[in-house]
């Protein structure tokens, strides 16, 4: 009875204060791993003295202050590199004839600050068109032709495959111009999405296995960021199919939590068993109901994203209701028999992978020396608002390691948390700007904290419109960009159209698509693609795409897809309003003792930085076609 009391007040609490449950949740972890950290300690004296951690424990009353899962040794030296004047002026110099040769733009004093940066630990807030890809390009430069690091002991970490062929080559090009004498197989080996750092560590410690996300698709090499997730090629939905069929058939408490979710009655087990009922599921939150496989799937992508164990979950310690419960309960036995499965198949998940060389990496196994860590040491970190939990307690453990048995570790980390748009995946804004509590430094040391906050893309209305989108963000990074181009005669701002329905308006909006088309030619523009338009679903752009006359400079892209692009003007069509409450996702999000934020929260501010991400892609105009003014857009329309 006291339970069930305890359980439904805890339940109230975690949906009306999110943030104190959150907090209350993550001591309750602080206190179970301090327990469970103890007995471990006995084999590894050196590992767990007194830190930092230990004494501000000691000031508050009995728990910690401070939320749980953070790394409480620190990792990263608080001596600055050494770094000699000559060293840096010869950078100078080299980048000023490549200025001179039109290679690169003369850097900024904020770009030079990252370029010849000296802290071991270094976290750049870099606006939207700041330049810092061309920057980081610059300091990959610095650090293997002048600070001498050999290619082999540093990776940069890009989004995606496509971004990482990219700054590979921007990388190779600036390389040769320097003359420097690294081979070219080195230089490609530098860069490197999390997925595929992650594939070669892979190779080394599990043996290669077959990645389910890429069962099915013959072309597949490198292991890239699922950034699409829930899409499930055959091969992957034929087999999730199979564990669920399989699970149905032999367990007896997930055939009555499947009926129990479904609402249908469990069959008499007298008679012959019934097929896996395939009637499609909705999680509540979710846009769209799926059979119930696929919706495990979705879920437990998220839950491993944001740093939980599926088989190590105490599903009545989340905060939810009797509903959700039951589907984390079925959800569980069902991951631990797909696990099982795809063992036997020599398959792994990226997650699994992710959890399982995170732990050999805790527990110091041999088959993971430091040895093969070592393109790890010096981690330069693009798109850092993106990452997840999970990536943070990999990150944590490789450098932990590394920093323990080999000597110099360096982690840059480059990111814009008002472009962070993948929340829904499980990552969030709230690791970069609470940089310091998972990369802490030795002693007293943190983070070097630098601005990239000049525009080099926009013009003022354009940065103006984006920041007015972003007043309602609460939880963010505070600056103010500028613009270094001055405003063409017709440049303007975020032009709001309205009312606008594509089945009635199309002809409209494919008319105004030429104008501006027009109007890029009759300014001289010289952007490589003159109308980038933009939407937040596929089904949209689609119905656009197929009236769009083909030889127009056009360029179709969801928001997500046009990360790092620009034209000189950019149509946005559908809103980008957040959808519905999420009481699991809410749940587990507090049980994860990572954010302050419940995920509701979080979704409602990341749909207005998905409108902030839409803007700043556009030069010198921008449009947006919307049914309505709301969310992003009803703050333009009240400027
Ligand atoms: N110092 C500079 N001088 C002149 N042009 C610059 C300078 N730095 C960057 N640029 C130009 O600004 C534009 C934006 O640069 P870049 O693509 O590196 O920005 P970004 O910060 O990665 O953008 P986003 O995060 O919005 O994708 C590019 O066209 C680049 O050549």
């Amino acid at each position: 009875m006291l339970t069930r009391y305890k359980l439904l007040l805890s339940t109230t609490l975690a949906r009306y204060f999110p943030r104190t449950a959150a907090y209350l949740e993550a001591e309750k972890h602080a206190a179970a791993e301090r327990l469970k950290a103890a007995p471990k300690a006995k084999g590894k004296p050196a590992a767990r003295k007194k830190g930092p951690t230990a004494k501000r424990a000691g000031k508050g009353a009995g728990p910690t202050k401070k939320p749980v899962r953070r790394a409480s040794v620190g990792i990263y030296p608080a001596a600055a590199l050494k770094i000699t004047a000559a060293q840096e002026q010869a950078m100078r110099e080299n980048v000023a004839r490549a200025v001179t040769a039109g290679m690169v733009g003369a850097p900024s004093d904020e770009q030079w600050a990252m370029i010849l940066g000296r802290q071991p630990l270094t976290r750049i807030f870099a606006g939207a068109g700041s330049g810092k890809s061309t920057t980081l390009v610059l300091r990959v430069v610095f650090m293997l032709c002048h600070l001498n690091i050999e290619p082999e002991r540093l990776t940069v970490i890009s989004f995606t495959n496509a971004s990482c062929v990219e700054l590979r080559e921007r990388l190779l090009k600036v390389l040769a111009f320097w003359q420097a004498p690294i081979e070219e197989r080195a230089v490609r080996d530098c860069v490197r999405t999390f997925h595929s750092a992650m594939g070669v560590l892979a190779r080394e410690a599990l043996g290669s296995p077959v990645w389910f996300e890429q069962l099915g698709d013959r072309a597949a090499s490198e292991p890239d960021n699922p950034l699409a997730g829930g899409r499930l090629a055959a091969a992957q939905s034929r087999l999730l199919k199979e564990v669920y069929q399989r699970c149905y058939a032999e367990d007896p408490a997930f055939r009555s939590q499947v009926h129990a979710l479904l609402g249908s009655p469990v069959p008499d087990e007298l008679k012959p068993l019934p097929k896996a009922p395939m009637q499609p599921f909705k999680v509540s939150g979710e846009l769209h109901a799926v059979p119930l496989h696929e919706a495990f799937y979705g879920q437990a992508g998220f839950i491993e994203s944001i740093g939980i164990r599926i088989e190590q979950l105490a599903v009545e310690t989340v905060p939810c209701s009797e509903h959700e419960r039951e589907f984390l309960g079925a959800l569980q036995i069902f991951w631990t028999a797909l696990q099982q499965h795809l063992d036997q198949q020599g398959v792994l998940t990226f997650n699994g992978a992710f959890q399982q060389l995170t732990r050999m990496l805790d527990e110091g196994d041999a088959r993971l020396p430091a040895a093969a860590l070592a393109s790890l040491s010096h981690l330069l970190i693009d798109e850092f608002q993106d990452v997840s939990p999970q990536i943070v307690q990999w990150l944590q453990a490789v450098h932990r390691r590394l920093a323990r048995e080999a000597g110099a570790v360096s982690l840059m980390a480059i990111g814009d948390d008002w472009q962070s748009i993948y929340g829904w995946r499980g990552s969030s804004p709230e690791l970069f700007m609470d940089f310091d509590r998972h990369f802490p430094s030795k002693g007293k040391g943190k983070s070097a904290v630098l601005m990239l906050q000049a525009n080099y893309r926009s013009i003022e209305p354009v940065i103006r419109d984006a920041e007015a989108i972003l007043s309602d963000v609460a939880f963010k990074q505070d600056k103010r960009t500028a613009a270094i181009h001055s405003t063409p005669a017709g440049g303007h701002g975020v032009q709001v159209v309205t009312p606008f329905e594509l089945a009635r308006h199309l002809p409209d909006l494919l008319r105004e698509i030429s104008a501006q088309c027009e109007y890029a030619e009759a300014i001289g523009s010289q952007e490589r693609t003159a109308v980038l338009l933009l939407g937040r679903r596929n089904e949209t752009l689609k119905e656009v795409q197929v009236a769009l006359d083909r030889k127009l400079p056009v360029k179709v892209y969801t928001i997500h897809r046009a990360k790092g692009l620009q034209a000189e003007v950019a149509i946005i069509v559908d809103d980008c309003m957040p959808v519905m409450s999420h009481p699991l996702r809410n749940a587990l999000y507090a049980h994860s003792g990572f954010f302050s934020n419940s995920y509701d929260q979080a979704m409602g501010d990341e749909s207005l930085r998905l409108g902030y991400v839409a803007v700043t892609r556009g030069v010198s105009r921008v449009l947006w076609f919307v049914r309505k003014p709301q969310g992003a857009t009803r703050s333009l329309k009240l400027r």
